[in-house]
């Protein structure tokens, strides 16, 4: 009877499940043979099944204001899958040093409020990076003292009278209040700066996600405005044509070609057990803009899948420095992260002086404690156009 309730429920569940319940359970040296591995292909294509590379026609440009290269070569190899139209992946696109910028705006200024967080509802937190908390030795934090680290100022970052708006909306909602206000048990909890950084999950930036009512309806904060030249300038690349391999001929990829602006963004942090059910990101007005995605840290198996779970999904490595876009067709996939893998952060972001061309490493005095975290947490930063 057990036996065979349990085949029946096996044979309910849709393909993006079963593939999430086989890579959830992988354990390591796991065999990654049906994983589409970016590394691997190393500019032949043809050796990987359902992979094609496509050659850039514009360069990925550095924005300006960055004063450090950002991409590690203006037209790198970018590959798209032939099952997926619309996703598009540039491997290891992001140089040592803009990892570590990018991680410094992921875990400091990105955090602060009134950008919202997971742990909003349980904690009055305060207006200093939790990072900066959980290290309380690093001066260097809030002083700026390297020009591509500095902490957003505060005054930049927030909307006047944003944060009572958020409030008050909480308080004469009942459905916000239960999830802005924290819950009278929770009042008493408290926790310390590294216990806190322990359970960040996400934060949300620009128009601020509503995880409850699927909506962008907890008021607008700045969005960094270096993290969105970043974004832009990758936006911008790969929504002009691209030409194929082995086909030859020009690829549209299916999206907007007018000016990307990130209007809203999630920076999702993965200890090494955490995972993303499968989902699609379905809530932007404009689902013809792409969803930009960097990827920092561990890395991770990535699934995308079709218009619903029941299309087949293919499960493809993201690794450290990995640009990914949702372009097209694919922004209404399903996609989710069932696996994070250990020991997998690069050698460059655990040594930071380690690189020749790693210039920046000497104005990263507390980069030890990055590099602590990115050794086991794999950091995901994504933008959307809304409208
Ligand atoms: O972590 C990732 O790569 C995926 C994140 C994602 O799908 C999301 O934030 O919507
Ligand atoms: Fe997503």
């Amino acid at each position: 009877m057990v036996q065979q309730s349990r085949s029946h429920e096996q044979h309910q569940q849709t393909a993006f499940r079963k593939a999430e319940k086989k890579y959830k359970r992988l354990v390591q040296p796991a065999d990654l043979s049906d994983v589409v591995d970016f590394s691997a292909i190393d500019g032949s294509p043809d050796k990987t099944a359902g992979v094609s590379r496509i050659y850039l026609t514009e360069d990925l440009a550095t924005p300006p204001s960055l004063p450090f290269e950002a991409y590690r070569q203006k037209r790198p190899p970018a590959y798209v899958l032939d099952n997926h139209p619309g996703l598009v992946v540039i491997p290891d696109a992001l140089t040592n040093e803009a990892q570590r910028w990018l991680a410094r705006k992921c875990l400091c200024d990105c955090t602060r409020p009134p950008n919202r967080t997971n742990l909003n509802p349980f904690f009055e937190l305060p207006a200093e990076p939790l990072f900066a908390l959980a290290f309380p030795r690093s001066a260097t934090y809030g002083q700026s003292s390297a020009p591509d680290c500095s902490l957003m100022d505060p005054e930049d970052c927030a909307v006047p009278g944003r944060l009572k708006t958020i409030r008050s909306r909480a308080e004469t909602n009942s459905v916000h209040a239960e999830v802005t206000v924290p819950k009278a048990k929770f009042y008493t909890q408290s926790e310390s700066p590294m216990g806190l950084l322990d359970r960040l999950r996400w934060c949300t930036l620009g128009q601020q996600y509503n995880w409850t009512t699927k909506e962008y309806d907890l008021g607008t904060c700045a969005f960094d405005s270096d993290l969105d030249s970043v974004m832009k300038s990758i936006a911008e690349t790969i929504t002009q044509p691209a030409v194929s391999d082995n086909q030859m001929q020009l690829l549209a990829s299916g999206c907007e070609k007018s000016a990307f602006v990130s209007q809203a963004g999630i920076i999702n942090y993965y200890d090494q057990g955490a995972t993303m059910a499968g989902h699609v990101d379905k809530t932007e007005e404009n689902m013809d803009a792409p969803l930009i995605s960097m990827c920092i840290g561990l890395s991770c198996i990535y699934l995308v899948g079709g218009l619903t779970r029941d299309t087949e999904p293919t499960a493809l490595i993201l690794r450290s420095g990995d640009v990914l876009a949702m372009c097209g067709a694919s922004r209404l996939a399903f996609h989710g992260v069932p696996k994070v893998l250990p020991g997998t952060s690069p050698a460059y972001l655990a040594k930071p002086a380690a690189g020749i061309n790693d210039v920046g490493a000497e104005g990263y005095p507390e980069w030890q404690h990055f590099a602590a975290y990115l050794e086991t947490h794999r950091i995901n930063c994504n933008a959307r156009k809304c409208s």
